[in-house]
């Protein structure tokens, strides 16, 4: 990049071949030259905006390879529900769809498809705009900044999203009222979606048993958004998503989408991709319905994955309170406290901001829904370093398991402390010496670890412990500590194999040399004598480098 024009000033299919992605480049200029459309020009510069994303991907590894099947959502036909003998099967399968899947598609809606046609023709026209003119013009008068694309916070690829959407707020207080053929069938749209919502939530509502008052009464037309979206086909597809997986932090939504395929959904832990149906709207869960029931219906992951050859368009309606609304789960025990719906948007945006992702609504789980939590296995937590603060507020907690955590909390009513396999670890902090009802202490393969933690002595329910012998300097207070420990019935020392001066040291006399069982026997006497261990040791395993000996 040091000759020829600077980065920024290339078009986006030179941008890509600078970018190494050449075969995609190429096609992308062979389709200009095709076309000559101006639909190129109306496309967001991704490549400009995020090349040092592109510079810095790995060679390989992409979510292409992913084969992922098609599916069929569970299709409910409304028009059931002015039948009388029909209305409540109706409602029955929308409650079990909302619950078991958090999708489903609805036909016979209500809402006409002139609208729907309509619509799609505006947004087909205000996509088509230039790229400049759709970033530095005021959509139709509607408030905020309703152009995005792109993901202004992405610090990898993962993070990018291959789209382009008017986000429009629905609010009354909207910019001089403009007559645009656009604005009315937005205005049409948005009343009828509005219509729908309001009768769907009505019946998911009745089967939490609630009358559905709360819903109505906080959500009003004007706190909605309408989202339209557009996906321009994608040269990188199978490393750039179209939209990165989400949930909806609205309580519903609905969404119209063409025939392009793109949208997935996680179910079971796989994803899986849904087939479009013409004529069909499709409806999903948001996260405050889930917080609010408790549960019982669900805020399912989804995502749209990119096309290299086709855009694709789509239409979402989201059901949102006002920012003032308190959400509190309708059941108890709650599984998640009350909040804000302002607050809740605020955390997901700060998390977007410093994370790369949403985290959503285990920010905000009831920490008394974890009250009676017993056992708490974090062994194959990698990237745990420290445990969280509000690990106090698990008072019943008894057995923790841990690996890479370097950082322990004191945790009084902890009956079992195990840490396997965290070379990390160098030390404990004193306060450890208050975990005063410990029984069992095991910490193998904690490499860094260079004696016992100081203060274990005073632990004097315990009754087994496993660990940590590297025998150093302090090898003789080490072992000392083990003297005061009344109840210990089983111990295991692991890795005795450095020392220091035996002379300093003399119950740490065993080498890293030793190999041989007859001198083995014969330093573990001398270990033994070190030791002093109470009559109450009912096993005693001691492992260096080379040899295991249990008695
Ligand atoms: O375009 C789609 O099919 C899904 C859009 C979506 O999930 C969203 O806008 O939140
Ligand atoms: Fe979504």
């Amino acid at each position: 990049m040091s000759e020829g024009p600077p980065f920024c000033e290339l078009k986006e299919a030179e941008r890509m071949e600078a970018l190494g992605i050449v075969s995609e480049a190429q096609e992308l200029s062979q389709s200009l030259a095709d076309r000559r459309s101006t639909m190129i020009d109306s496309n967001p510069p991704f490549f400009a905006a995020y090349g040092s994303l592109f510079r810095s991907r790995p060679a390989a590894g992409n979510h292409e390879a992913e084969a992922v099947e098609e599916c069929d959502l569970p299709i409910v036909d409304l028009s059931r529900l002015s039948d009388e003998l029909q209305a409540e099967q109706c409602k029955r399968e929308i409650v079990t769809a909302a619950s078991a899947w958090g999708f489903f598609q609805i036909v016979n809606h209500g809402i006409p498809n002139g609208v729907l046609d309509r619509l799609r023709a505006e947004q087909v026209r205000a996509f088509r705009q230039p790229f400049k003119k759709k970033a530095d013009e005021k959509f139709l008068g509607f408030l905020g900044d309703s152009y995005r694309w792109g993901a202004p916070t992405a610090t990898s690829l993962k993070q990018l999203s291959w789209l382009e959407a008017y986000h429009i707020p629905l609010s009354s207080a909207t910019h001089p009222a403009t007559t645009s053929t656009c604005r009315c069938v937005i205005e049409e749209l948005s009343s009828a979606m509005s219509r729908l919502a309001d009768r769907l939530m009505g019946i998911l509502a009745e089967g939490l048993g609630s009358d559905g008052s709360y819903i109505k009464d906080n959500c009003k037309r004007n706190t909605c958004y309408l989202r339209l979206n557009r996906y321009p086909p994608c040269p990188v597809a199978g490393e750039v998503f179209g939209l990165v997986p989400h949930t909806d932090s609205d309580f519903l939504t609905v969404l119209c989408q063409d025939d392009v395929i793109g949208l997935q959904l996680k179910k079971g832990g796989r994803w899986i991709a849904v087939r479009p149906n013409p004529g069909t709207l499709i409806i999903n869960v948001g996260d405050l319905f889930q917080a609010w029931s408790n549960g019982l219906y669900k805020s399912v992951e989804h995502r749209v994955m990119s096309n290299p050859r086709l855009e694709r368009f789509s239409v979402a309606y989201f059901v949102c309170p006002s920012k003032e609304t308190m959400i509190e789960s309708s059941a108890r025990p709650a599984i998640y406290r009350k909040f804000s719906f302002g607050e809740y948007r605020q955390q997901v945006q700060q998390d977007v901001t410093l994370l790369g992702y949403k985290v959503g609504l285990t920010r905000f789980l009831a920490s008394c829904s974890l009250k009676k939590l017993q056992i708490l296995d974090l062994g194959h937590c990698k990237k745990l370093r420290k445990l969280p603060a509000q690990i106090h507020k698990l008072v019943n907690l008894k057995i923790l398991r841990l690996a890479y955590c370097t950082q322990l909390e004191r945790l009084v009513n902890l009956l079992v402390l195990e840490i396997e396999g965290c070379p990390r670890l160098q030390s404990l902090h004193d306060s450890f010496s208050d975990m005063e009802n410990l029984t069992e202490l095991k910490m193998m393969r904690c490499d860094s670890l260079t004696g016992m933690p100081r203060g274990v002595g005073k632990l004097s329910d315990l009754q087994k412990v496993a660990g940590w012998a590297a025998v150093d300097g302090h090898g003789s207070a080490t072992f000392q500590y083990l003297q005061t420990l009344i109840n210990l019935e089983e111990l295991r020392l692991q890795n005795l194999k450095s020392m220091s001066d035996p002379e300093d040291d003399p119950t740490a006399k065993l080498h890293e040399t030793v190999d041989d069982d007859v001198e083995m026997a014969f330093l573990l006497l001398q270990i033994l004598e070190g030791l002093r261990p109470n009559p109450t040791l009912e096993k005693l395993e001691i492992s260096c480098a080379t040899t295991t000996l249990s008695l």
